[in-house]
């Protein structure tokens, strides 16, 4: 078996004492597809310019999937990010189940959770409808309610896996963040597994510190190999700090999940 997975790097998280433009050439010309968080602190009209897709962006909603008195809100600034992702060739956007606010930390919210769960359910399928118009996948991500992003609601793996099982629709998948998962839930082979139909995309990075593969805990062969006898095709996404020697990082990153 040969590797079959498309393997990018989050450009927030790289050479980050470069120009953003300028991480994507060079993660590009490194033969690594390109991501990145929110559009709104970037020279869209340059990126665009380099012609080099960015595979996956972070969908900063006003409001959250979750939240029901901004639901039309979260639908219309979609409909807004939708734009700027079609000009940057973007085919995923990562959306969450509460809100992030300035850090990634998670805004404490007084709602019942119940009808968090279902407003979810609804705007993900109503995000879904939208995707499929426009050609692209909205990604609810599960986050870790532990380091990064405590008493944030509907977060873990278990519960966007739920909400996008029962959305049942192509154009809403999950955003399977191993990292988040590690430190949440663990059991990472048997989530793989749980998950595979509804995975839009896999983001990974080792745990603890988020640094590359090979900096923490995590049996990356042993999750490459997984995917490998699943078939899993699709994106394996870094998004994790590699800091000193970049390359090198990115090299353990791309060994990980070089296949034979
Ligand atoms: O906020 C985080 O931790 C994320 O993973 C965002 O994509």
């Amino acid at each position: 078996m040969t590797q079959s997975f498309t393997l990018a790097v989050c450009a927030e998280m790289v050479y980050e004492d470069l120009p953003f433009v300028e991480r994507v050439r060079i993660l590009d010309s490194e033969g690594f597809a390109v991501e990145m968080w929110d559009s709104t602190s970037k020279d869209v009209a340059k990126l665009e310019s380099t012609g080099i897709p960015i595979v996956s962006m972070t969908g900063y909603l006003e409001g959250s999937v979750s939240d029901r008195e901004n639901a039309h809100r979260v639908i219309e600034t979609a409909a807004e990010l939708v734009e700027t992702a079609k000009r940057l060739g973007c085919t995923r956007l990562v959306v969450h189940s509460a809100e992030l606010v300035a850090g990634l930390a998670a805004r404490p919210t007084f709602r019942p959770l119940g009808q968090m769960w279902f407003t979810a359910r609804d705007t993900m399928l109503r995000l879904g409808d939208l995707g499929a118009l426009h050609g692209l996948t909205f990604c609810l991500e599960n986050l870790n309610t532990v380091v990064d992003h405590p008493g944030i609601p509907l977060a873990r793996a278990k519960d966007t896996l739920e909400i996008i099982r029962e959305v049942n629709h192509p154009n809403a998948r999950m955003m399977l963040d191993l990292y988040h998962a590690q430190i949440g839930e663990g059991n990472l082979l048997q989530l793989i597994r749980d998950s595979l139909p509804w995975i839009g995309e896999i983001q990974v990075a080792d745990v603890p510190g988020r640094g590359h593969p090979g900096t923490g805990e995590i049996n990356f062969s042993a999750i490459a190999a997984e995917l490998t006898v699943l078939g899993y095709e699709g994106t394996i996404g870094l998004e994790g700090w590699v800091r000193g020697d970049v390359a090198a990082g990115l090299d353990q990153f791309r060994k990980a999940f070089a296949v034979e």
